[in-house]
């Protein structure tokens, strides 16, 4: 990978200003891995307090709204996380997708409107077990990559995209590496074909039950530029740990 691994934590519907001293912490430890990009992705409530709490974190958004502003009740717009300091946005998590019905072409507008505000975007795509079990996990992969993606002049050093495994997301069953690597393989094929030799930039995170334990195997595996981590980032002993993990030995 050309770049440094990108751990980012996507706190999901947790934490409160409380939390923050996790996020502290979190700060702490990773002034000590240079070596390694870390991201935290708090609920809306928390950005911009932990902007200012935080100095080595990037902070961003679990999601934002394709528009800049309006009639959206309950919406966020990638403007507003601009403005509360957030550094990139979330678009297209899979409980996104499943809970509030949101399709690739949403995803890809959100994106866009990501990037128009100035942020960095990371776009999330995975399959479920029954696509999976159907041997069309590739397919189905492939597909929301290329329709879910933005294109667009300047947009690559702006982009990550995520793969995660939706039967992998808080069950504790982690894809198997060598699945991992066939999958990202395939996605960096996709990244080529949509934006040509800038397409080997774009990093591929994996995110589905990483944890300290599997960390260092996922992150060692061809193509995975990073993770995208739930539930081990709400602690900093967990989250550091993955950190740790990721951390090149030089580092
Ligand atoms: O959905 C995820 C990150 O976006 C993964 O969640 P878990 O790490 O809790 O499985």
């Amino acid at each position: 990978m050309p770049q440094r691994p990108y751990i980012v934590g996507n706190w999901k519907m947790n934490g409160t200003r409380a939390q923050l001293a996790e996020a502290r912490a979190i700060d702490r430890g990773a002034a000590r891995h240079s070596g390694v990009r870390v991201a935290i992705a708090p609920p809306f409530t928390l950005i911009s307090t932990m902007v200012e709490a935080v100095q080595e974190l990037t902070v961003g958004g679990q999601d934002c709204h394709s528009q800049v502003s309006g009639a959206f009740t309950g919406d966020i717009s990638a403007m507003m996380l601009k403005d509360a300091g957030a550094g990139f946005a979330i678009v297209g998590h899979s409980e996104r997708r499943a809970m509030h019905g949101e399709n690739d072409a949403m995803v890809q507008d959100k994106a866009r409107a990501a990037l128009d505000a100035g942020l960095e975007v990371i776009v999330c795509v995975g399959e479920t077990e029954a696509q999976r079990d159907a041997g069309k996990a590739e397919q189905v992969v492939g597909e929301q990559v290329e329709a879910s993606m933005p294109v667009g002049e300047g947009f690559v050093p702006r982009l990550t995209l995520a793969y995660e495994p939706v039967w992998a997301i808080g069950t504790g069953r982690v894809a198997a590496p060598a699945d991992v690597a066939a999958m990202h393989a395939v996605l960096r094929a996709k990244l080529v074909a949509l934006y040509g030799d800038e397409g080997s930039n774009v990093r591929i995170l994996y995110g589905g039950s990483v944890n300290a334990g599997n960390a260092a195997e996922l992150l060692a595996t061809p193509e995975v530029g990073g993770a995208l981590v739930g539930g081990a980032s709400l602690t900093a002993d967990s989250f550091l740990a993955i950190v740790a993990a990721a951390a090149p030995a030089a580092d």
